[in-house]
């Protein structure tokens, strides 16, 4: 009788080992339903942001069988080209040549099964708008045609169209909050923001309306020709010969050539009669006359609306927090005055304080940066606090709701070229992001208990 061993035991260990088995094969279940393996095949799309200082070919890129789906193309690669095309206007075919490098390089970074499929678009932005030349557009058009992409074409973008791509753009990339942008360009400058003060009806001009994310959103825009920080500068030197300029350095001296200051439709009408050819830039490193000679550049004089920001021009108030992109955040970032929690006076006193520094000490000081940019950030920073503030109205109060931005999350440039592409392959999203098989919270829950359990039953 003693030879009967206990039945329980026997069946017990078995009884265990099957409910850890199959706790095991729940557990690796749930994690690899949740976390399903990307899709490994990927569509394309190539834009090409033609702006007045350089071009840039982005490529981005999106899981094939999800082009319909939200939140997912991401830039894949950027190759930068500089001057832009607009500098090409005595010798077009040379805009042409000048992109071929950049678009080999595309060819290398897409697989060549999906070149034929691929959209490529060029946008030209301010500088174009300012040249409008033909022969430039048919040279880049005969280069960008002899790629193996499905070239759809290049034109000028409208101003409207510039500034709400870029808040597209910002607000695709980040989901989570609804933001303006700010966008400051060579030639132009663009605000766009949604204000529950603006339904459109004060300004139709200024209106665009999209559906992003399950809302529809009324968005005020507004581009300034002439205002981007080159076109800017041109207007501000164009005084009388032999200017001592308050937004140069102390001991910077450089001749110039006077009709250079004139070569653009922003400033021709400005050139005195009689003018020499060349002139004396002499610099004396003051930022308030500085600001003084860019407010002179804005003209508050007259405004038929509730509200305006410059030049007649209708804006309604401000509101939420700005993504502050392109030469915005190159000019912050040289100052490391990215941190908008940094007040706005100690902002203005630091460019103040850098503007009054001699020429020779601000090259010592900063060997690593071009000479072309550093001449330049202290127009550029007057220029870029006198905007946001005399300009747009923002105050000590709401100056820290702009973040300079750069680069979005996931490494995409922030600019209008991937809501532009998002609008012409119709992958705007219209509604939220799809939600995981499970809810997070389901999901923790369910890996949690099958954790517990499994760790009761080795203890058992
Ligand atoms: O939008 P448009 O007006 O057509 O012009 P763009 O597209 O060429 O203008 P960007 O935003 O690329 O650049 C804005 C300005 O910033 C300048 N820039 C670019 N990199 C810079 C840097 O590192 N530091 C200072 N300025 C820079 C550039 O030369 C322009 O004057
Ligand atoms: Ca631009």
């Amino acid at each position: 009788a003693m030879k009967e061993k206990n039945p329980w035991h026997k069946s017990g260990i078995v009884i265990v080992a099957v409910i850890a088995v199959v706790a095991v094969v729940a557990l690796v279940v749930v994690f690899v339903v949740q976390n399903m393996p990307l899709p490994q095949k990927y569509k394309y799309g190539i834009v090409l942001d033609a702006g007045s200082s350089h071009t840039t070919v982005f490529i981005y890129e999106w899981p094939a069988e999800k082009d319909n789906n939200t939140g997912r193309a991401e830039q894949k690669h950027s190759c930068n080209v500089k001057p832009g095309i607009s500098s090409y206007a005595g010798t077009p075919w040379k805009a042409g040549q000048s992109l071929r490098e950049c678009m080999r390089e595309a060819e290398k970074n897409i697989p060549k099964q999906r070149h034929a499929q691929t959209p490529l678009y060029l946008g030209a932005t301010a500088g174009m708008r300012l040249l409008a030349s033909d022969e430039v557009f048919r040279a880049v058009s005969e280069t960008l045609q002899t790629f193996p992409f499905s070239y759809q074409g290049a034109r000028i973008l409208s101003g409207q169209e510039e500034g709400a791509f870029g808040w597209v753009t910002v607000n695709y990339l980040d989901d989570r909050l609804k933001q303006g942008a700010l966008d400051l360009g060579g030639a132009s400058t663009q605000i766009s923001f949604v204000s529950k003060m603006f339904d459109g009806s004060e300004s139709p001009g200024n209106s665009v309306t999209f559906r992003l994310y399950g809302n529809d959103y009324n968005l005020y825009t507004h581009s300034f020709l002439c205002y981007g920080k080159d076109q800017a500068l041109k207007m501000a030197l164009s005084g009388p010969p032999a200017i001592r300029d308050p937004c140069f350095h102390p001991e910077y001296v450089e001749t110039k050539e006077y009709s250079k200051l004139y070569d653009s439709p922003c400033v021709s009408d400005r050139k005195p009669q009689g003018a020499p050819a060349f002139f004396q830039h002499t610099g004396i490193g003051n930022f308030q006359q500085c600001q003084d000679v860019v407010r002179s550049l804005f003209n508050f004089s007259q405004c038929k609306y509730s509200q305006c920001s410059l030049n007649g021009v209708y804006q309604p108030p401000l509101q939420g927090v700005f993504g502050a992109f392109s030469a915005y955040y190159y000019i912050m970032d040289f100052f490391n005055l990215t941190d908008t929690s940094i007040p706005l006076d100690t902002v203005k006193e630091r460019i103040a304080r850098f503007c009054a520094t001699p020429w020779q000490q601000v090259k010592q000081q900063n060997p690593g940066i071009k000479l072309k940019y550093l001449v330049g950030y202290c127009f550029a920073g007057t220029y870029l606090l006198t905007l946001l503030t005399d300009g747009y109205n923002f105050t000590s109060e709401t100056y820290s709701n702009i973040k300079f931005i750069h680069k979005q999350i996931k490494g995409s440039d922030a600019g209008w070229t991937l809501g532009y592409m998002l609008n012409l392959t119709n992958m705007i999203p219209a509604e939220a992001p799809n939600e995981p098989p499970l809810p997070y919270a389901g999901y923790v829950v369910i890996v949690t208990v099958i954790i517990i359990l499994l760790v009761v039953l080795f203890l058992f």
